[in-house]
């Protein structure tokens, strides 16, 4: 472990090893990752015991709360050691670190309740002075958020902190390290460079995928966007606008950079290094003088579920924020008062826009994003669709008290904000997709309610009905897409496909809700029928009951079987005749009923000529009676009860007949 010249070295005290341990306790209970990390544990077992391990063990302390998927924005908190010029004029830590991710801020002045002026803040991750520039690669989060832009989503790593606190020192190493030939050996390198080298050894792991890499630099300086790949002897400044397509902020114009293997992505870092403006005062030699954004686009393209290539847009922005600047303490004028102004300027808009968001209350309210360049670029980060992680730098200095605690608040703050992590696809190739399933799901859908419709219905309806609904030829076909080609299409041969595709689904939708009306239509018809069926069932029990209780009836039953026709039923016999004469009644036949099945009349008009027939022998049974009724009465023979009883022959005979008619 390499240790600064730099770090105040203290020699261990029972609270650093408590923390020390505690800090192991942590990382293998809460930091899966960590876990699995066998060379760290190897590390810090093998450090362990040793006078000067604690002290080492302890500047990586992992918060006491661990990331969950709601933390779209992770805050992590580096302190640099104090430097040289600090350690000379005798400055002394104003931090300390109880581990838990904790840091402890103690002013110089008391409290409010005059004891010691405390304040303890808890991040994801505190690294402590001692922290090397690979530490922040393996454990602030970094890692997972390269993955991230892998996968299609957006992420940025910004680092925030007062001037002279490390930022770019965390994100590029230390001045100098670019000028000249670059060794990608140098311990020194910062964040970034071990970034793209951790992309390269993701992308050459995912062999299913194609990548296409690009990157761009810009600096905001003074307010004015400069394209730090193409910044032109005059340094024309490029226009911000707002995409209606993409809902976000966008730099017109900027020059993007194909880099197909890591040295392109390495040579962006250089120029843009090289390019960007850098000043000096009290508090810095090479101090950022403005904001600095070098974005990485990720597109991959992989084969998906129905052969679909499908392509995913990912990013990550690495941003290296001007530090905050108290003019007094800086000394600055001219030309690096007006750069601390923009700064503090745009720092401010930034620090509202942190607060708002991160205020249940106010996050839903108009947020300032417009009041500077840099927060319309980042908007997104902080409010949008993509997943953020803040890396607070900080001095450890008394002198920097007042600073120090400024910046843990933001940090804290930022902490609480929320956003909504999407991936971004293209929205052609995400249509095709869906339609594509929803065009398989209604085949299927079709076909299943075709095979029901076959099963369920035989009649000669029906049957033209599937007929025709099996003439697939008046559904238009999307031609059977060359998947290898996708890629490789036209913007306008991409549409003209999607628009086959919603004309095929339009076409198998009407089709399916035709099909679903007519199984209605069909089902409905048959209870109809099943109906009617019994209701003449039970007309023709009432005929046959009346029939046979008759004495009126005459000797012959209406209706018998044949003998010539085995298995046929007598529908009714008059018992009485039977029991009466004792003679076996004479049968007869109903024309035309029992030769139904000879000739092959319909089977409907057969009931009907059925119906017809019984209600003409009731008539005349009636008829009969009245007939009996009236010579009756005309004899003298009739009483009281006889006209009473002929009232209600009549009666029924009018109620009766009809009915039977029916
Ligand atoms: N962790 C660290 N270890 C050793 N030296 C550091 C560390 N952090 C910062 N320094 C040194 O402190 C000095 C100031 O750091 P740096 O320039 O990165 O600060 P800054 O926050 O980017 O400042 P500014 O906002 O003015 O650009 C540099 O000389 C840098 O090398």
């Amino acid at each position: 472990m390499e240790v600064d010249e730099t770090i105040d070295f203290q020699p261990p005290t029972l609270k650093d090893a408590f923390s020390a341990i505690q800090t192991i306790q942590h990382f293998f209970t809460f930091n899966e990752d960590l876990k699995e990390d066998k060379a760290y544990k190897r590390y810090i077992w093998k450090k362990i015991g040793s006078a000067d391990t604690l002290e080492i063990v302890a500047t990586r302390s992992a918060g006491s709360e661990p990331s969950t998927p709601d933390d779209n924005v992770n805050v992590v908190v580096r302190v640099r050691p104090l430097c040289e010029k600090e350690k000379k004029g005798g400055h002394g830590m104003v931090l300390q670190f109880p581990g838990n991710g904790q840091i402890m801020c103690e002013g110089k002045a008391m409290g409010n309740n005059g004891g010691p002026n405390i304040k303890v803040f808890t991040y994801n991750v505190v690294f402590e002075p001692g922290a090397t520039q690979d530490d922040i690669l393996q454990y602030s989060g970094v890692k997972r958020l390269i993955e991230m832009a892998i996968e299609g989503f957006s992420c940025t790593a910004f680092c925030y902190g007062q001037t002279g606190s490390g930022k770019t020192h965390t994100l590029t190493g230390p001045p100098g390290l670019f000028h000249g030939k670059p060794n990608p050996k140098d311990e020194r390198h910062g964040l970034i460079f071990r970034s793209f080298v951790y992309l390269f050894q993701r992308l050459q792991e995912h062999k299913d995928m194609h990548f296409i890499l690009k990157a761009s630099f810009l600096e905001i300086y003074n307010e004015k966007v400069i394209d730090l790949l193409n910044p032109g002897s005059a340094r024309k400044p490029l226009a911000v606008r707002w995409s209606k397509k993409s809902r976000g902020f966008y730099v017109e114009n900027l020059f993007t950079v194909d880099c197909e293997e890591l040295d392109d992505l390495l040579a962006v870092l250089e120029e843009g290094m090289r390019n960007r403006v850098v000043g000096s005062h009290q508090m810095n030699d090479h101090s950022s003088r403005s904001h600095t954004m070098l974005t990485v686009h990720i597109t991959s393209e992989q084969q998906a579920e129905g052969g679909v290539f499908i392509s995913k847009q990912g990013k990550i922005h690495f941003v290296d924020l001007a530090g905050s600047e108290m003019t007094k303490k800086t000394m600055s004028e001219g030309t690096t008062l007006e750069e601390a102004n923009n700064i503090n300027k745009s720092l401010m808009v930034l620090g509202y826009c942190i607060a708002s968001l991160s205020d249940n209350k106010k996050r839903s309210g108009h947020i300032p994003y417009r009041d500077s360049q840099l927060t319309k670029l980042l908007a997104d980060s902080l409010a949008g669709n993509g997943v953020t992680l803040m890396i607070a730098c900080v001095s450890p200095a008394y002198s920097n008290y007042a600073e120090t605690l400024n910046t843990l608040r933001y940090a804290s703050r930022a902490k609480r904000i929320r956003t909504k992590p999407i991936i971004i696809m293209d929205p052609r190739e995400a249509l095709i997709l869906s339609l594509k399933r929803d065009v398989n799901a209604l085949h299927i859908e079709n076909e299943h309610l075709k095979a029901a419709l076959n099963l369920q219905n035989e009649t000669l309806a029906l049957r033209a009905l599937t007929d025709s609904s099996h003439d697939r030829t008046h559904i238009p076909e999307a031609p059977k897409v060359d998947l290898e080609r996708l890629a490789e299409l036209e913007a306008s041969e991409l549409a003209e496909l999607v628009k086959l595709y919603m004309v095929e689904n339009k076409a198998l939708r009407h089709e399916n809700s035709d099909l679903f009306s007519t199984r209605e239509m069909i089902l409905h018809d048959h209870e109809v029928v099943c109906r009617e069926n019994e209701r003449l069932l039970k007309k023709l029990e009432d005929v046959n009951s009346v029939c046979v209780r008759s004495p009126l009836i005459s000797s012959q039953p209406a209706i018998s079987s044949t003998p010539s026709l085995e298995g046929g039923s007598e529908i009714w016999t008059n018992p009485n005749q039977e029991s009466n004469g004792g003679q076996k009644p004479k049968t007869e036949t109903l024309d035309g009923r029992l030769s139904t099945n000879i000739t092959n009349i319909p089977e409907s008009i057969q009931k009907e000529m059925d119906k017809r027939r019984i209600g003409e022998n009731i008539l005349n049974m009636a008829n009969n009676f009245h007939r009996q009724n009236t010579d009756r009465s005309s004899s003298g023979d009739s009483t009281k009860n006889d006209k009473l009883n002929g009232r209600i022959m009549e009666d029924k005979r009018a109620t009766f007949v009809p009915d039977m008619l029916t």
